[in-house]
């Protein structure tokens, strides 16, 4: 019933494959690292689909999920696939689910009403075989690569522990979206927008490229009108949940987190790791004339040591307190400090990547000065009329002048977040790191474009 191990290379890492067989039907598990030695293991329990994981069909989501559950197994270094055979069309064969395709296309029913119309169960799978698989990979407890809850429920009946269900997080597309709403509407599937349940070790590659690398990047989160607060300032909840999310990330991968004096000023932020787990960056106040409020929280809380970089004229006299550190730097004209000199002041104290986390008018100093490697600017699907600008720069009168560079999208829930890769460098620490097309993430690269020259 159990066959032998072998080894199976792909694009993803090397597995271990052993098939299964049951009342005839074969089954294969993939594993990688060994599942028994981890508390819970990341396992995905395919159902065969014929169409989409070999033929490249894009009216379900099925090759996608195979895809990404895989890149997840092998991001983690461990984990299950079990591919079930026999579970063609939610298990009622292959011939049945084109004919249920076929009346979808002519009589424009669901995915279920297709099935009852052909006098067939809106699912027939049953996932004892799975159970035995776990149980021979001596695998009792897992976390289930999943949007669909009847999955666990199952496993669970069939005495396999399902201590977390994690949706794989994929966006729809154009062809299988009226699916896989049906799918959420009538079979109860997850709406893959932000999900609670989602494991917060799981990451964008970017973080990973950034952490290991000495780049400067910028992070700006602007409403669809272009402004990162409204007039008053008030910034609260321009983007969301999950752009919050991103820019913690970010401060857990870089040496130093730069903000402007006017941010300080505004948003009295506290430019730590809190979203996500990781060490708190080196704070860094961009303060020419050294009018951050002497309250604020990088002068006063020392969660993290704060550089307070101010201009070589400013006489700091009063004491501070032992986390902060005052740098100065000649300022060049009506109050500026050259972005590149701050760079290399900044690099002097500490190593890794630097952030420059805002406000719009830092940012946009930085970019124009081409002091940055990479800028992340997510849009957010609010209009805000009037307010703080975000990217602002001189630029020129011609479009073929504008700024164009490769990028690479991201679904962040409701906000879209642009990654421009600015410097020769950026692109080559990215193209380092393999193209992360889709992935256990709580945003998938959506798009990815070079521009043409
Ligand atoms: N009957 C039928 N089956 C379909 C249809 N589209 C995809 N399938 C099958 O559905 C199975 C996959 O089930 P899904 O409901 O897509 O997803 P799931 O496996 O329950 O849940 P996930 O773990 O999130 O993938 C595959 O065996 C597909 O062949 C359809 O329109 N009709
Ligand atoms: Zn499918």
């Amino acid at each position: 019933m159990v066959g032998p191990p072998s080894s199976l290379p792909t694009d993803h890492g090397t597995f271990t494959l052993r098939a299964y067989t049951f009342n005839g039907v074969t089954h294969v598990a993939m594993t990688m690292g060994d599942p028994a030695s981890s508390d819970a293991p990341l396992v995905r329990m395919h159902s065969e689909c014929l169409t989409g994981d070999v033929l490249g069909s894009h009216r379900c989501d099925c090759g996608d999920q195979l895809e990404a559950a895989l890149q997840a197994i092998s991001s983690a270094g461990a984990g299950i696939l079990l591919y079930l055979r026999g579970q063609e069309g939610r298990g009622i064969g292959l011939d049945n689910k084109l004919r249920a395709y076929a009346l979808q296309d002519t009589e424009g029913l669901d995915t279920v009403e297709a099935n009852r119309a052909l006098g067939l169960p809106d699912d027939a799978r049953d996932y004892r075989v799975a159970a035995e698989m776990l149980r021979h990979l001596g695998t009792q407890r897992i976390r289930l690569l999943s949007s669909n809850p009847a999955k666990s429920d199952a496993l669970t009946e069939h005495g396999i522990t399902v201590v977390q269900r994690l949706n794989l997080q994929l966006p729809d597309r154009p062809e299988n979206s009226a699916y896989l709403q049906s799918k959420r509407q009538r079979m109860n599937h997850d709406v893959p927008n932000g999900h609670p349940e989602l494991d917060h070790s799981l990451e964008l590659d970017v973080y990973k490229t950034i952490a290991t690398h000495d780049e400067v990047i910028a992070q700006l989160a602007q409403s669809e009108d272009g402004f990162i607060a409204a007039r008053t300032g008030d910034a609260e909840f321009v983007s969301g949940e999950l752009d919050r999310r991103h820019l913690h990330c970010m401060r857990a991968a870089v040496g130093a987190v730069l903000v402007g004096v006017g941010t300080v000023a505004a948003d009295n932020p506290q430019l730590t790791v809190r979203a996500v787990e990781g060490e708190n960056p080196v704070r860094v106040v961009l303060d020419p004339r050294a009018r951050v409020p002497r309250d604020s929280t990088v002068l006063q809380s020392d969660d993290a040591p704060t550089l307070w970089l101010v201009g070589a004229d400013v006489q700091i006299n009063e004491q501070l307190a032992d986390h902060v550190t005052v740098a100065q730097l000649p300022q060049s004209s009506a109050d500026k400090i050259d972005p590149h000199a701050v760079i290399a002041l900044i690099r002097k104290h500490v190593s890794g990547s630097i952030l420059i986390e805002g406000g719009g008018q830092t940012v946009s100093e930085f970019l124009s000065a081409e002091a940055l490697d990479r800028l992340f600017l997510t849009k957010a699907p609010v209009l805000i009329g009037d307010g703080v600008p975000g990217i602002r720069f001189e630029g020129s009168g011609q479009m073929s002048k504008a700024l164009r560079y490769p990028f690479r999208r991201y679904i962040f829930g409701q906000d879209v977040c642009t990654e421009y890769m600015l410097s020769p460098a950026a692109r080559e620490h990215s193209a380092q790191m393999p193209a992360q097309l889709r992935g256990v993430q709580n945003a998938d690269v959506v798009a990815e474009a070079q521009p043409s020259a």
